[in-house]
């Protein structure tokens, strides 16, 4: 077959950084509120109740607005969708950087959250528009990755402006990091050359695109794979870790601190070695998943069951599984891909990306519930963050890991049976079909 010319070219390249860096932009606006919670606290004059409420209305957001996205992604493609997004941050973070009452920082935050959820799914898509083979997995790890750094300019320059000229002018100084990418999207990304977002229906219904993604086992296994390898991370990062090591495990704040900057390190140097893992070995894309899927169980059990609190060595090898965890959710972008036509492909990853996000959003509530229940059960005076209180709230994720595990097996079994069918390579069926029939 011929190599189309557009196909890895200077041009795929050019687009490639340019969304990346509107991605890293949005992961920065995304976390900024997080990074200014003190201040939050003292101009919305809130709660931590309140503050929460911040957290958890991106997140319904960014989760809710996934499959819309998604959709709109194969319709308009990715370039309107991308800027689009930069214009809502921008919005959002000029509406904060006024605000001055809680409902008035909310709709700016409600604007963010809309803005952000529109970039990743869009990028993600650029990616088999320009670029072929191998690189396509290596890349979609390497956006994961340069994204995550957007959270080090919340964590170092958004939170140094912020104490050095106050609330205003930081926030409006991220709406200027979005107006930044809003232009670089404007200039520079494509949707590529006329014909590359291949459709085969002229004007295609939301509920055909959806319900096509779906139809397809291999969406399906790319959700439960987002979903299981993804929500651990996030609950630990967004919510839980931080009082779960400092609370319930008994590490000073500056260890804590420090623990988290783990996820960063990990993130950077598990990245490429997952991505040429899947791109030497699409065939075992799910097999990787499950092992990292293994391994951060089997921390989390030995943690949980240790008797009193657990050295540090052995928290330091949890974070890092945690961690891995974000990688390893890449894999599920990497299903959607390559089980789905061209057409479909911003549907079906919209849909993938719901599932670490829902099933974060679903244990960040439960945990919270399972503690509060122990405290009242305890009795009046009780503590609310004890080592035994952690225990039993933090192996509600074991339920997840279950049901999530169910659902890639099954959605798993049944994607390779259609394959089989199509008279493609699955790892039973090597010795028939052999290793060039396999799916990239
Ligand atoms: N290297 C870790 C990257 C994790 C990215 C994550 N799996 C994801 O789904 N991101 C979506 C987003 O919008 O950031």
């Amino acid at each position: 077959m011929i190599k189309a010319k557009h196909l890895d070219s200077t041009r795929s390249w050019i687009v490639w950084i340019a969304s990346i860096i509107a991605y890293l932009i949005a992961v920065t606006q995304r976390t900024s509120f997080g990074v200014a919670g003190l201040e939050a606290t003292d101009r919305f004059a809130a709660s931590a109740s309140i503050l929460a409420t911040f957290s958890v209305v991106q997140l319904i957001v960014y989760a809710g607005l996934q499959i819309p996205v998604g959709i709109l992604v194969d319709k308009w493609g990715p370039r309107a969708m991308i800027t689009g997004g930069a214009a809502l941050m921008i919005i959002g973070q000029l509406l904060l950087a006024m605000a001055d009452s809680v409902g008035a920082g909310l709709v700016g935050r409600f604007f963010v959250g809309a803005g952000d959820a529109m970039t990743f799914v869009s990028v993600i898509r650029l990616l088999p528009i320009w670029f072929s083979g191998y690189r396509i997995p290596m890349l979609t790890q390497a956006t994961g990755m340069v994204g995550q750094l957007g959270q080090l300019l919340s964590l170092i320059p958004f939170v140094a402006l912020l104490h050095l000229w106050g609330w205003s002018p930081a926030f409006l100084s991220l709406a200027a990091l979005s107006v930044l990418a809003f232009m670089l999207s404007l200039i520079l990304i494509s949707n590529g050359p006329r014909g590359a977002i291949e459709t085969t229906l002229p004007n295609p219904k939301a509920r055909v695109l959806l319900s096509t993604a779906w139809r397809e086992p291999g969406t399906r296994l790319g959700f439960w794979t987002h979903f299981t390898t993804q929500f651990t991370t996030n609950v630990f990062l967004l919510t839980w870790g931080y009082p779960f090591l400092v609370s319930g495990q008994g590490v000073s704040p500056a260890t804590a601190s420090a623990l988290l900057s783990i996820f960063v390190i990990v993130a950077i140097c598990a990245g490429p070695i997952l991505g040429s893992a899947v791109a030497r070995y699409p065939e075992r894309r799910s097999s990787i998943a499950f092992m990292v899927i293994g391994a951060l169980t089997l921390c989390w059990l030995i943690v949980i069951l240790w008797p009193g609190r657990a050295p540090l060595w052995m928290l330091i090898l949890l974070i890092i599984s945690v961690a891995l965890g974000g990688p390893a959710s890449m894999i599920a972008f990497d299903f959607a891909r390559t089980f789905n036509p061209p057409h479909i492909i911003g549907t079906a990853t919209g849909v993938v990306n719901v599932g670490g996000f829902l099933a974060a959003l679903i244990t960040v509530y439960v945990i919270g519930w399972l503690l509060d229940l122990q405290q009242k059960a305890a009795g009046p005076g009780a503590e609310l963050y004890t080592l035994d209180t952690f225990r039993w709230a933090m192996s509600f994720q074991f339920v997840m890991v279950l049901g999530g595990v169910i659902g890639m097996v099954v959605t798993r079994n049944k994607a390779r049976r259609q394959m089989a069918l199509q008279g493609q390579y699955t790892p039973r069926t090597s010795g028939r079909f052999g290793r060039r029939n396999r799916i990239q």
